[in-house]
């Protein structure tokens, strides 16, 4: 790790920046310990260093949102910590496990489930086939009982589908539930993608650009959610995008990138204002002026309500 390049040292955990000051972290006391630390990462591939020292940590029912321009490593993060890169430095640990060196598969298993920034979904099978993709981790019958459809897999099933049915209804995705996938709209399909992830229960959501591609109407539905699912789920998340609107308002605190680098890690409001946040952006053409109007509209107000309801 070049320690030139290290982010400032972490907020406390979980500081609960909501808005309207009800967060779940609001207790006094003792911080939890980290869900997620994510330590000294250094992952280098031919000629590029995608990612160069970062370290961050994330709380059990935190918001943490990673920026940056183009190309900064906010992908390549991901790939760390759902084991389809491996780093050459630094320790990832997760739940109290260490994740380096772990496949893919058995990283979901442990509770991590994702979204990815171009939909992966099986565009022939319906929403529900989908969802029942997700609850993969929970399945425990063997192949025989499969088979022959008998005792604990009919049980099993009939809880899986229940399981799924909820959150059907939490995602209100009811009428497309037996659509094939590939013949829904873009938004919808972004959410049954949602969907599929919390099928699985995780134990942390690692969301790509939830809401790239999206009208503003289909970006607000999916703000709500993000936030329902952090506060009524208690699922953490960590998210990455380039709508600084959304990252801004809803984000507990954020790790700003830039070319692998960590530039800050803070509040919302204290990232905006960092002086190596705005030049990176500002040397960053396309993002700078997102940046720019989530510091007009903070100032203002809050794009998604939080309220129960605002939906
Ligand atoms: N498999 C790979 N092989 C070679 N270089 C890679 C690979 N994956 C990522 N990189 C490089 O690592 C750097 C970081 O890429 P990454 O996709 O993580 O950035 P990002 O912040 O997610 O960008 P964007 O916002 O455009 O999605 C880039 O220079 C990219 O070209």
């Amino acid at each position: 790790m070049s320690q030139q390049h290290a982010a400032s040292p972490a907020a406390p955990l979980a500081p609960a920046a909501t808005r309207d000051g009800s967060g779940a972290q609001a207790d006094r006391g003792a911080a939890p310990d980290p869900l997620l630390e994510f330590e000294d990462v250094v992952l280098r591939f031919a000629g590029v260093t995608a990612i160069d020292g970062v370290s961050f940590e994330v709380g059990p029912t935190e918001l943490f949102a990673v920026i940056g321009p183009n190309g900064a490593g906010k992908t390549s993060i991901f790939n760390v910590l759902s084991g389809v890169y491996r780093p050459q430095e630094g320790s990832v640990r997760f739940d109290g496990e260490d994740l380096l060196g772990r496949e893919p598969d058995e990283i979901a298993g442990l509770g991590m489930a994702r979204t990815f920034q171009n939909i992966e979904l099986f565009e022939n099978l319906t929403v529900i086939d989908n969802l029942m993709l997700g609850r993969h981790r929970h399945i425990r019958y063997g192949w025989l009982s499969g088979l022959l459809y008998a005792g604990r897999a009919k049980r099993e099933e009939v809880e899986h589908r229940a399981a799924i049915e909820e959150t059907i209804d939490f995602l209100e995705i009811e009428q497309y539930r037996k659509y094939p996938v590939g013949l829904l709209p873009y938004g919808i399909q972004k959410r049954v993608e949602l969907g599929r992830a919390l099928a699985m229960e995780p134990k942390l959501l690692l969301l790509d650009e939830p809401v790239a591609g999206m009208n503003v109407e289909e970006t607000e539905d999916t703000a709500r959610f993000i936030l329902d699912i952090r506060e009524e789920l208690g699922i953490p998340i960590i998210l990455v995008d380039h709508d600084m609107g959304l990252v801004m308002d809803l984000a507990d605190r954020v790790l700003c990138l830039d070319f692998g680098r960590p530039l800050t890690v803070g509040t919302p409001a204290d990232v905006q204002r960092h002086p190596d946040v705005i030049a990176a952006y500002l040397g960053g053409g396309d993002h700078t002026h997102d940046l720019i109007s989530a510091q007009h509209d903070s100032a203002d107000e809050t794009a998604y309500p939080r309220e129960e309801g605002a939906s």
